[in-house]
């Protein structure tokens, strides 16, 4: 079935691990807590303690109150520790590392291969989408202010965390959804493009077709998803 729609993670797709375990991750971990002190009557800041302990109240840590800043904030750089996809994380990442990228701190690593394969599906129109664990915020920020320039213009929309878990078949189903409705484009006629096995299982459940992207190590002898290891051995048209 020809692909009409492309989908896409971030982190060891279409750009490397390291950039955001080695550059971002701790970017945030050092000014987080400042971020959320100084913030701290923003409702944005107040929602995201909220629900950073909403998720700590369902995982039984019962005792902390959202005036518990201190402990709050601990949890947060806890959660980056651990590499927590968890929505209030993601939402403040995107606005502590907005200060990093508008101050030059770093760019965005992209591999030069994905940033000429998106280029081309833009030009010959094939719709390109993003989702991934960062939030919604934080994608743009990373394309925007990427090694080769302001690559946002070739994305057709965006897809992080508040759709649900991209472990969950039924992520993708409500993005197929969506899809479907701006594109008419059945599930399987949507690509997704990930580095991560879970979440290529999910995404083939709800009936997507996939493409698995092994940047280092061994390729599987007998894969289970279509596996490459760039964008340049990808060619929807022959899907
Ligand atoms: C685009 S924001 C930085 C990446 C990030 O925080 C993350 O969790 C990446 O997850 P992905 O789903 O792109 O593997
Ligand atoms: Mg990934």
């Amino acid at each position: 079935m020809p692909v009409r729609v492309i989908l896409t993670d971030i982190e060891g797709t279409t750009s490397s691990i390291s950039f955001v375990k080695d550059v971002l991750f701790p970017y945030a971990t050092q000014n987080l807590a400042a971020y959320v002190r100084v913030h701290i009557m923003d409702d944005f800041v107040q929602a995201q303690l909220q629900a950073t302990l909403d998720i700590l109240i369902e995982e039984g840590i019962t005792h902390l109150t959202t005036a518990n800043t201190e402990a709050l904030i601990q949890a947060l750089l806890n959660w980056i520790a651990e590499d927590r996809k968890v929505t209030p994380l993601k939402a403040l990442q995107g606005r502590i590392w907005e200060n990093g990228y508008r101050h030059e701190d770093y760019q965005a690593h992209v591999y030069p291969d994905a940033v000429a394969q998106l280029q081309h599906w833009h030009q010959e129109n094939l719709p390109i989408y993003i989702y991934s664990s960062g939030s919604v915020e934080a994608q743009k920020l990373f394309f925007e202010f990427s090694q080769y320039g302001n690559l946002l213009p070739l994305f057709s929309g965006h897809f992080d965390t508040l759709i649900g878990a991209k472990i969950n078949a039924d992520s993708y189903r409500t993005i197929s959804t969506q899809l479907a409705a701006v594109h008419a484009a059945a599930p399987a006629e949507i690509l997704f493009l990930s580095d991560v096995e879970a979440e290529l299982d999910a995404a083939r459940d709800a009936g997507m077709q996939t493409c698995w992207l092994i940047r280092d190590g061994e390729l599987p002898e007998q894969p289970a998803h279509r596996a490459v290891r760039s964008f340049d051995d990808i060619q929807p048209e022959l899907l």
